[in-house]
């Protein structure tokens, strides 16, 4: 059930058409000069605009077909209508388990009873999954009740209620360049579009004008979550820039599909995702999102044995335990399996999974010198008995104490395509969000948006883009704050410093909310609570009492 959370602020107004909130934004400058580090605090005011009218989101799958969008089309199909299916192991039922925003919840602070959270969908106006609705592209021909039995990632009694639903959804006939994925993808290639590069890219669009207006959605996003491609050679002339870039559609010069989805949805204005790993985004497609103010975002969905790297390594580095060798195998059986066990498309994905650990290394100077790194292999392997229940397994060892060694290896079954869905939910749902944010600095008469590169969606991606000269996050930790945190600025909430001062001195200093059990050193409250608690221990200046003589307290 949703919670309407509303801010009791000076610091925030709500109009009808707008949340704005004021927010002293607070960094440090710092300056290393040798061994010495100088760190200057500075503030600095902002505006943070938020509209609050909810559109109609339409999405635009590339490989609507596959694994990933049979599964997230029949996710929402079955949420939306709160579908119930038995499996041997009883009765299951439609959620969204694996959402960040609508599955995972923040700390507001605490109230009488305690410590309040809710879920991070609560905190801002947006898109509900149920209402998306969905279109796309396929080189499969296959409708997508069909492509979902393909798949074989959900229950058969939940496919024969969603069948007559997904049977009537077919993909549009799409870009295929061969060359640019596995040969073993040739067989399914039977919806493939013809003519020039221009004329193909001018279909695309034509395509998201006729699904903007056949739908009646008010915005559209388009996202990749068709097959791995290779990278393709960033050359100037060509893709370096994004008057060179259209020119080469135009000439017919080696573009990959991944990338004429890209331009073909920012000449739109719809934001592009890349759920994959592939170099989609060159330079020239960058410049063209900035020039025409569209959001892109990726690359390559983090959903399950990455993710986990991500956590991993950052509770490994942060405790400062010195991971010297990671090794991450796995099996998968389903079509992206097949894909990646030719080599270049293999290499795409290694490069994306390979670079997740980077900032957490490099941010220890202590473990590490400078350039080294852990030994980080990474294997794939085709296994079709699998299917997409992906096994992971991993192993992380590293030097502790005193030449010791630490290891620990994982076996992770990943559902893949269930773990991924709701990746490429929170992918949608931020992007629609972000596109209704503005911020103005002080100083500025303008509110600006978010940076054509979205780098808020780096927690759901294994190489996230971000915009050229800023850094790379892919700390799990860091990256879910920092949706949190601009969630609460948007709402005139400070960071969350997760310091709990007001139990860890000697007296509670906040007003107590009423009825609170902990008061701010209140002892007949705390008689009270240490009387009805039992076992409760009082203190006081530090020093513990048990419960008979907190009761003596007075
Ligand atoms: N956990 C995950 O499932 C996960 C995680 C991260 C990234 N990914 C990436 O997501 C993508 C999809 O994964 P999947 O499991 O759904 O794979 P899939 O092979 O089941 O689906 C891909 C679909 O894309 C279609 N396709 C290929 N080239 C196309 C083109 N040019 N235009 C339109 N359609 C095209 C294929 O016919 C297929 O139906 C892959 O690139 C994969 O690496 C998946
Ligand atoms: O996110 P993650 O589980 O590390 O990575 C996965 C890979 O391990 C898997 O081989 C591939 O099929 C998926 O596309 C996904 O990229």
């Amino acid at each position: 059930m949703s919670v309407n959370v509303h801010i009791n602020s000076p610091n925030v107004k709500y109009t009808d058409t707008h949340i704005v909130s004021q927010y002293p934004y607070q960094t440090t400058s710092v300056h290393r000069d040798g061994n010495k580090v100088t760190v200057t605090p500075r503030t600095t005011e902002m505006t943070f605009s938020t509209e609050r009218h909810v559109p109609r989101l339409g999405v635009m799958l590339v490989g609507w077909g596959g694994n990933n969008g049979t599964t997230v089309t029949a996710a929402v199909l079955a949420n939306k209508r709160g579908l119930t299916w038995r499996t041997k192991t009883g009765v299951k039922k439609a959620n969204y388990f694996g959402s960040l925003l609508q599955a995972s919840t923040v700390c507001l602070g605490s109230g009488p009873e305690g410590e309040v959270s809710v879920p991070l969908c609560d905190l801002l106006p947006m898109v509900h999954p149920n209402d998306i609705v969905f279109d796309g592209w396929d080189i499969s021909s296959m409708d997508l009740g069909g492509a979902m039995e393909r798949a074989e990632v959900l229950d058969w009694s939940l496919q024969e209620q969603l069948r007559p639903l997904m049977s009537r959804m077919k993909p549009r006939p799409s870009v295929y360049v061969p060359d640019f994925i596995a040969a073993n993808q040739e067989s399914r290639a039977d919806n493939v579009l013809t003519g020039s590069l221009a004329e193909q890219v001018e279909q695309i669009r034509a395509d998201i004008r006729d699904f903007r207006q056949s739908s009646g959605v008010d915005k559209v996003i388009v996202l990749w979550t068709a097959n791995t491609e290779r990278f393709c050679d960033v050359t100037p002339g060509i893709n370096d820039t994004a008057e060179n870039l259209l020119a080469a559609i135009r000439d017919g010069a080696e573009v990959s599909p991944s990338t004429q989805f890209a331009v073909a949805s920012i000449l739109e204005g719809c934001a592009y995702i890349n759920g994959s790993p592939q170099n989609t985004f060159v330079p020239g497609a960058v410049e063209l999102a900035v020039q025409r103010g569209v959001f892109i975002g990726g690359d390559d969905f983090k959903s399950g044995q990455t993710k986990v790297k991500s956590v991993l390594v950052d509770f490994l580095v942060s405790s400062g335990i010195k991971p010297t060798s990671i090794v991450s195998y796995n099996h998968l059986g389903n079509n992206d399996g097949k894909n990646l066990s030719a080599p270049q498309q293999f290499r795409s994905k290694e490069i994306s999974k390979s670079n997740v650990v980077d900032d957490m290394v490099q941010s220890n100077s202590v473990l590490y010198q400078p350039g080294e790194k852990p030994d980080h292999c990474v294997v794939i392997k085709y296994v079709p008995c699998v299917g997409d229940s992906k096994r992971a397994m991993d192993e992380y060892t590293s030097e502790i104490m005193m030449g010791g060694t630490n290891t620990i290896a994982m076996h992770n079954t990943c559902e893949d395509s269930l773990l991924a869905t709701p990746i490429m939910l929170d992918l949608m749902v931020l992007t629609e969000l972000c596109q209704r944010i503005a911020v103005r600095p002080q100083g500025d008469e303008d509110f600006m948006s978010f940076h054509s590169v979205l780098a808020l969606l780096s927690f759901l991606c294994k190489a996230p883009l971000v915009p050229a000269g800023t850094p790379v996050i892919n700390s799990f930790f860091r990256q879910r704050a920092c949706i949190e945190n601009v969630m609460r600025a948007c709402l005139g909430l400070p960071p969350q410093n997760h310091m709990l001062l007001e139990h860890k001195l000697q007296r509670n200093f906040l007003p107590s909310p009423p009825g609170a059990a902990y008061v701010n050193g209140d002892v007949a409250a705390m008689k009270k609570a240490a009387l009805t608690n039992g076992n409760h221990t009082a203190f006081s200046n530090g020093i513990h009492h048990r419960a008979e003589d907190a009761a003596h307290m007075l």
